[in-house]
This record gives C-alpha cells, sequence and structure tokens, in this order.
C-alpha cells in the first residue's frame, strides 16, 4: 500500500481498567494527598507501583470530575469523556484576561514564551471547574464542559451531518421548496435553504427572475463571488469562446469543477437563462455516497484515493485566454483527525498526466479509480434534472458531481462560483453548526 502514513490513535486506558489498578490503596491515599503535587508526593516512592495508579476527584465524587496527573499530561474524566490534555496545550489555552482577549476572541498570550516542560503546580476541580495554577502562580481555570467540547477526545469523532443519497433517497427527500422572494426576505427560509444545502450538497431557489443581475444578487446573499479565470459572473453559450468543453454543445460526464486550481471552487450556481432545443439536462451525483460506499466495499481503494496526490491541468489559448492552471491533490480528501471526507477532486477530463507516484502505486490508484468511477456512474446514483429560466441550482463543488447531457438549439447559461469559506460563514451566523 502506498505511504506508510497512518493516523496513530492514542491508546486510551479505559476507566474500568485504571480503576481496577487503583482499587484498595485509592481510598485511603486520596486524604494523604489532598492539596500536594503528586508527582512531588514525598510518599510517592515509597509506595508500591499500582499504588501510583491514583485518581483525584472533584466533590462529591459522582458529580465532576476525576483527573489523574501524568508526568507529561493531565488525563481527565468528565461525564464518560477521558481526556488526555498536555501540560503546554492547558496554559498555552488560559483564558484569563492576560492571556486571551475575549473582545477580539485572540490569543494575547505569546505561545513562545511558555516553558515546554511545565507541569501544573497545583490543581482543583469542583462540579463544573477545574482551576490549574501553574509555577508562576498564574491561574487558569477551565470550564469542564469547554474541555469536553474543545478537547482532541470531545469532538474527534464529530463529522459535519449529511444525508448521503441516491436516486431514491432523493425522490423520498422533501427538499424544501425555497424562492427568490423568501430567500432574499425571509431569515428563516434563508436558513432553511442553507440547511439543505449543507445536508444534501445541492439545493434549488426557484422563482427567481431569469437574469444575471437577479443571479448576482442571490449569489451575494449567500456569500462572495469567486472570480476566476471564467471571470466573476459568467454567462455562455455553445459558442466555444473559451478553450473547454464546457461551451460546446456535446454531453460531459460527471464531475466537478476546477480540480485545476489549488483550493478548488467550492459552490458553483447555475441559471439557464435561456433554452430553444433539445437535451441539455443536468447530471447530479453525490461523490461523498460514492466514496462512502468504496469505503465501505473495499477500505484498500479507497485508502489509495485518499494518498495518492494527482495533478489536474487546464490549459487554453483560445483568442485572447491564455491559461495555464495546475492543482495538485488526492481524489479523496479526508480530515487526518477522523477520517472524515471533505473534498473530491474528480475530473477526468482536466486530470494531468500521473507523474506523482511510481509504476505500482499508479496501477493501484487505476483500480481504485476505476472501483470509484463505478460506482459513481451507476444509474441509481444519479439525479437527472432540466435547469429552466428561474431556478437557480446551487452545488456543493468539493462532494456533488454534476454533468450534463448533449444538447441542441441555442441555450444561454449563467452562473458564478461561491468562496467555500464565506457560504460556511453565512451559515455559522444563521446558528447552523458547520
Ligand atoms: C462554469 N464555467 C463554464 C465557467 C467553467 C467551466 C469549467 C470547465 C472546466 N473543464 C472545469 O471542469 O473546471
Ligand atoms: O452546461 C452545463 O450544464 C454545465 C457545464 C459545466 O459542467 C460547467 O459549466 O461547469
Ligand atoms: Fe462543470
Amino acid at each position: 500500500m502506498y505511504g506508510a502514513f497512518k493516523y496513530r490513535e492514542t491508546k486510551i486506558m479505559t476507566w474500568d481498567r485504571l480503576l481496577r489498578f487503583g482499587s484498595g490503596v485509592q481510598h485511603l491515599l486520596r486524604a494523604d494527598l489532598q492539596g500536594q503535587r503528586p508527582w512531588q508526593c514525598p510518599m510517592r516512592k515509597a509506595l508500591p507501583a499500582l499504588a501510583l495508579q491514583r485518581w483525584q476527584h472533584s466533590v462529591p465524587e459522582t458529580l465532576g470530575c476525576s483527573w489523574w496527573l501524568h508526568n507529561d499530561h493531565l488525563e481527565l474524566k468528565y461525564s464518560d469523556l477521558v481526556m488526555r490534555l498536555d501540560y503546554v496545550w492547558l496554559r498555552d489555552h488560559c483564558r484569563s484576561p492576560s492571556c486571551y482577549n475575549t473582545k477580539t476572541n485572540q490569543r494575547s498570550l505569546d505561545t513562545a514564551q511558555v516553558d515546554l516542560t511545565i507541569k501544573p503546580s497545583e490543581i482543583r476541580s469542583d462540579k463544573d471547574t477545574i482551576y490549574i495554577t501553574w509555577p508562576d502562580k498564574h491561574m487558569t481555570k477551565y470550564g469542564l464542559s469547554w474541555l469536553a467540547k474543545h478537547s482532541f477526545e470531545g469532538q474527534k469523532d464529530y463529522v459535519q451531518p449529511s444525508v448521503l443519497w441516491n436516486a431514491a433517497i432523493y425522490k423520498d427527500a422533501q427538499m424544501p421548496y425555497v424562492t427568490y422572494n423568501g430567500l432574499m426576505d425571509s431569515v428563516d427560509e434563508f436558513k432553511k435553504f442553507l440547511e439543505a444545502f449543507l445536508l444534501y450538497g445541492f439545493s434549488v431557489v426557484d422563482e427567481v427572475p431569469a437574469s444575471i443581475e437577479a443571479t448576482e444578487a442571490v449569489a451575494l446573499r449567500i456569500g462572495i463571488i469567486r472570480e476566476s479565470i471564467y471571470g466573476r459572473m459568467w454567462d455562455f453559450t455553445s459558442d466555444f469562446s473559451r478553450g473547454d468543453t464546457a461551451y460546446t454543445k456535446v454531453a460531459l460526464d460527471r464531475h466537478v469543477d476546477t480540480t485545476y486550481f489549488q483550493e478548488p471552487c467550492g459552490v458553483q450556481l447555475f441559471h439557464c437563462l435561456r433554452h430553444d432545443g433539445t437535451g441539455g439536462r443536468t447530471l447530479l451525483v453525490d461523490g461523498f455516497n460514492a466514496a462512502e460506499n468504496i469505503r465501505k466495499e473495499n477500505p484498500d481503494h479507497f485508502d489509495v484515493l485518499t494518498k495518492v496526490p494527482i495533478k489536474h491541468e487546464y490549459i487554453e489559448n483560445v483568442a485572447d485566454y491564455h491559461n495555464h492552471m495546475i492543482g495538485v491533490g488526492p481524489v479523496l480528501n479526508i480530515y487526518p483527525w477522523n477520517n472524515e471526507l471533505y473534498m473530491i477532486r474528480y475530473n477526468n477530463y482536466d486530470r494531468a498526466v500521473i507523474n506523482t507516484v511510481p509504476y505500482d502505486v499508479v496501477h493501484q490508484w487505476y483500480v481504485a479509480h476505476r472501483a470509484l468511477t463505478t460506482e459513481l456512474r451507476k444509474p441509481e446514483n444519479e439525479i437527472w434534472v432540466k435547469l429552466k429560466p428561474g431556478k437557480i441550482l446551487f452545488v456543493d463543488n468539493w462532494r456533488v458531481l454534476h454533468g450534463r447531457e448533449a444538447f441542441t438549439g441555442y441555450r444561454r447559461l449563467c452562473g458564478c462560483y461561491l468562496t467555500r469559506d464565506d457560504v460556511l460563514n453565512t451559515a455559522r451566523f444563521l446558528g447552523i453548526k458547520v
């Protein structure tokens, strides 16, 4: 398998095991150790090895937390969560007024001034809070629920909620019907629209005036337009005004756009302003659903697709357009801490020469890519829609692939890309967790 890198999970001793270790002597020791620094406790050396497995409890024991000072970290148990907190981390995240500015939500502490071998000189806790005093007498207070939320152990299993779909799931999904007026005038409708978009990776706004201006207004309600080599708002027909198949009448297989950017555009809007002719339907496929199916059926294929970096390229020399863009990254992009998929970079048209890995890995990659392509091409995973004047289709270009059927006649499509950060920013402002 390519790349030996595996994100190592910290071995966590189970709570049960720790209690078993500590039982017996633990009760007896607690009184003696109260208020002392465990690693400096004079009793420590004299104790049998098992007795060192001891916990400090907040009072009463059944509420609040239990904690254990290891030589290099604090182990803290709070409502069934066992957290292991590095001492420098604990000092660095101090929210006291001298360390953290709550007006700007910025750190004032200079982390470089923290001794990398720092250890608390005193710790105590009550039901909701743990108080840590450092050798220089500075005190850090942490809400236990804050730690539970922000610690590695507390958040590593969180994944962004989403509905992975195929044609059948989509049919039953009852996506909300949101109109232009609703979106522009009502926060509730706006939120409903964004929630659907984030869950499904696409969403439609209906009853929009069939103009570039109205399309732009909708785009600006949601985020910030991502200007690119295609302009700000783009508006095209099949006139081959640009050196790309999109600007023709031929069919386009499923793909995401701008794979040849180091950061592919996050969101794409399509608004068909006119079509006098046949065909031209739009295809949508949930890339995450397909990728998750591969992960289930053949984890090795999934692994290869997350590890082999692939280049995509856009070379254009048509009329006055001279562009050469290159983007690099694996087809499937996952977060290392929980393996959650966050971006698919799939575009067989724009894929560049593979020269980033040796031949044997190349072959593994082709096999894995074939498996993904087969999955993406299953008719049961396809949704076909006909874009019409008045309907804006929003597509999450990091998740949902689009394609189009060949068409005849005059067809004019407008739209734009949006910066992903700003769409998520809008969502967070509306109280959506992303
Ligand atoms: C949407 N718009 C027509 C502006 C751009 C088309 C980009 C086409 C390119 N092959 C890609 O997939 O990135
Ligand atoms: O013509 C279409 O419907 C879409 C073409 C396309 O893939 C694109 O513009 O990104
Ligand atoms: Fe496209």
